[in-house]
């Protein structure tokens, strides 16, 4: 429903069983290259921004910050970018909302959006001098999302094997040099005969992963089930994610696969080190943390997980960029000791990760927000935008195989695969 309103180009989305927020146009955007930078950035900007917002108090109300960033700023060639939007359409339990940014609209003028459930937002303000803003904002949307034609996704079997040899390697060194822990990722290209539409692949994927955070900000589109930090009156919780297994398509089967995962020392001793590292973080920047004793298994269409959400009161100052910055990056995607398997990952990868598995999200003027981990994720080649990069990764520890481990990003992969296929 909300994703209907994205237009392309510079719209974002981030979408949650049906609910979240989706921003067009750009009132103010910045290149960083950390979310500290992006977070003194937003802090001085929203200090007297000229906004009209309904539903305040709301979360995802009023002037937002939406970004993402890049996993190594040290290692890329991308960017960390924060898009503030002109325009925000928010929906939350059932009741809509519409934040205007700039001046020359009065609160008044914002027509009611509670219905907005039922109705065309156009429709809801054809009686408002808000409709030129809005029409000429969904102009550059000439189409319907339009899913893309004649994909093909790269099978390179030789980077494969590369892959399993790298994994291999990290295992030699987990058993010889103090790393515990390092995820390592590998990209598959996918190529269309025309340029991917963005609103189809966040069409699907909210759908067909509802549970998930579905995100699509400057070409990085994905639904990530991992939430690095979220931030709602002062409440920080973060959703841990670590041990995967592939589900069977048997209910009877997954029952069986998601109580071995619960008992495999591997997984936990994995999942363990991830909660470690975000507790950790956590710390210092809150009080009284919640970590339950032992995960649950979270239940994905495609692979089940082992997680565990962390709670906990956030410092007054400590906004959720903040947060973020400090959490950034949890042994989920980086590894243990979080240095050395950085380094390792530099060196053994052999992969520009960009933005993939760093965090994704936004940010309000109270300093609340969500900032997810970009996982489940394809980024659009800016310069040729038939072509996009999808990213999937594991956490390698004593005793990993490599083929289990290639057959994991496998599954990783499923839902940007079946988002460009279906
Ligand atoms: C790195 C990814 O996923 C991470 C690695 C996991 C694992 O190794 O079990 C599980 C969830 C994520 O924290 C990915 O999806 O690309």
């Amino acid at each position: 429903m909300l994703e209907k309103y994205l237009v392309d180009g510079s719209s974002v989305a981030w979408i949650r069983h049906g609910e979240g927020m989706v921003g067009l146009g750009c009132y103010a955007c910045t290149d960083v290259t950390s979310p500290a930078e992006a977070d003194a950035w937003w802090s001085t900007l929203v200090e007297g921004l000229d906004h009209h917002s309904q539903m305040p108090g709301v979360a995802g109300s009023g002037p937002l910050a939406f970004g993402s960033f890049t996993f190594d700023p040290d290692h890329t060639e991308a960017v960390s970018r924060l898009i503030v939007p002109k325009v925000i359409i928010g929906r939350r339990q059932g009741q809509a909302w519409l934040t205007v940014l700039g001046d020359g609209v009065s609160p008044v003028e914002i027509p009611p959006l509670v219905e907005l459930v039922e109705t065309q937002l156009v429709e809801q303000v054809e009686t408002s001098p808000l409709v030129e803003l809005v029409e000429a904002l969904t102009a550059a949307r000439p189409t319907a999302p339009r899913a893309p034609r004649s994909v093909r996704i790269e099978v390179d079997e030789a980077a494969q094997a590369r892959w399993k040899e790298r994994v291999a390697e990290a295992v030699r060194r987990i058993e010889t040099n103090g790393l515990e822990k390092v995820v390592l990722a590998r990209s598959v290209t996918a190529r269309a005969s025309e340029p991917i539409d963005a609103r189809h692949l966040v069409d699907t994927l909210a759908r067909d992963y509802p549970s998930c955070w579905t995100y699509c900000i400057d070409g990085l589109v994905g639904a990530s089930p991992e939430m690095l930090i979220r931030r709602e009156r002062g409440l920080a919780t973060s959703r841990i994610l670590a041990g995967t297994i592939r589900r069977s398509g048997s209910d009877e089967t997954d029952l069986k696969l998601a109580s071995a995962l619960a008992r495999s020392s591997k997984n936990l001793g994995e999942h363990e080190l991830a909660v470690a590292s975000v507790a950790e973080s956590l710390a210092p920047l809150c009080s009284g943390m919640n970590v339950p004793e032992s995960p649950y298994v979270l239940e994905l269409p495609n692979v089940l997980h082992l997680a565990t959400d962390v709670t906990a009161v956030a410092h007054k100052k400590a906004g959720a960029l903040r947060l973020a910055a400090a959490l950034h990056p949890s042994a989920a995607v980086c590894g243990t000791p979080t240095s050395v398997a950085r380094a390792a990952i530099a060196e053994l990868e052999g992969l520009d990760r960009g933005r993939y598995s760093g965090p994704v999200g936004w940010i309000d003027a109270r300093g609340d927000g969500e900032w997810a981990i970009a996982l489940r994720c394809g980024i659009i080649d800016a310069d040729d935008p038939r072509q996009i990069r999808l990213f999937a990764g594991c956490g390698i520890v004593e005793g990993s195989d490599p083929d289990e481990e290639l057959a994991e990003t496998q599954a990783k992969l499923v839902p940007m695969v079946n988002a460009l296929l279906g």
